[in-house]
């Protein structure tokens, strides 16, 4: 039997699909990982935007991962949709309890239509407990601007911010997303020693909708096989951008990516393979 790679979600419910514990799910199944979640809150949503978040018990949230944990085990985690102060704080306990060492934390904090994902007084939480534990941290630039409290204009302003976060508050890496800026979206990550930089075409289109999910579910797959972090965030950056391209067209607002665009073209380049060397 092929050994089997284990990743969990802890993260708020999106009905819509597109974002949240779906587009993590979604993700992990795509890159071949076994997909656990733990959910922070329930959301209606839809391309349209948040129309109500219902937050999930402490203690609901609490079983959900001793249950995984304690049983079928955890090779990597990601969070998503933290919603409450008492949540990252869990969390980091739990994490801290349970040594598990794969955390990215991809610190969501307001959705694409402006829904607040992550109460403000929640922030210090985030900085002095959450980020201290992670492998790696995936702000957005809005994001990254909250966490460290400087504006970034400039790829210049994004290298500084990553080291920040890595120097003021203790994460192993950080990558700051570039799709907020104009153009061939560049994607900066500074991993304590060096920088490396991800860079793709844009591709314009409104369905943009919980991209920041997927890219850090697919670097958390990637880091539950046992890739190292440049190899898995280069992955992470081919599917989210064939999901961006291989656009679905869904809903009459911000419509979500394809989670099965970057498994398609794996599947064509491998039948392909097959046809040559049949051939020779
Ligand atoms: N229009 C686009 N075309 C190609 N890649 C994009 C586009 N928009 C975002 N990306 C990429 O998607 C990922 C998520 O980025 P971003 O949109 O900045 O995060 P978030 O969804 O958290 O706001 C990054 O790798 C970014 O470079
Ligand atoms: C339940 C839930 N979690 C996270 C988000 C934010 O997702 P993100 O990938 O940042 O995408 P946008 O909301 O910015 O499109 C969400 N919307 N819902």
């Amino acid at each position: 039997m092929d050994q089997v790679f284990k990743a969990l979600t802890i993260a708020g419910s999106d009905s819509g699909g597109g974002a949240g514990i779906q587009a993590d799910l979604k993700t992990f199944q795509m890159l071949e990982v076994y997909g656990m979640s733990a959910i922070t809150a329930v959301t209606a949503q839809n391309t349209l935007g948040v129309h109500g978040i219902y937050d999930i018990p402490i203690e609901g949230i609490a079983k959900q991962i001793e249950s995984v944990i304690s049983d079928i085990g955890v090779d990597a985690l990601k969070t998503g949709m933290l919603s409450q102060p008492e949540v990252i704080e869990l969390v980091a306990d739990l994490v801290t309890k349970h040594k598990l060492s794969k955390l990215v934390v991809d610190p969501v904090m307001i959705a694409k239509g402006g829904a607040a994902l992550l109460a403000e007084h929640a922030q210090d939480a985030m900085r002095k407990r959450l980020l201290p534990l992670a492998a790696l941290v995936t702000p957005n630039i809005p994001e990254a601007e909250v966490i460290i409290g400087m504006e970034i204009s400039s790829l210049d302003t994004m290298k500084e911010a990553a080291v920040r976060i890595v120097e003021q508050f203790g994460s192993a890496a950080a990558i700051i997303k570039g799709g907020h800026r104009i153009g061939d979206p560049t994607d900066v990550l500074y991993d304590g020693e060096q920088f490396h930089f991800f860079t793709a075409e844009r591709y314009e289109t409104r369905h943009t909708h919980g991209t920041g999910c997927t890219f850090s579910a697919a670097i958390t797959a990637e880091l539950a096989k046992g890739k190292t972090l440049t190899e898995s965030v280069q992955t992470a950056k081919t599917f989210i951008t064939l999901a961006i391209r291989h656009e679905l067209g869904i809903g009459g607002g911000h419509g979500p990516t394809n989670h099965w665009a970057y498994w398609r073209e794996a599947q064509t380049h491998s039948d392909l393979q097959a046809k040559e060397q049949g051939k020779s």
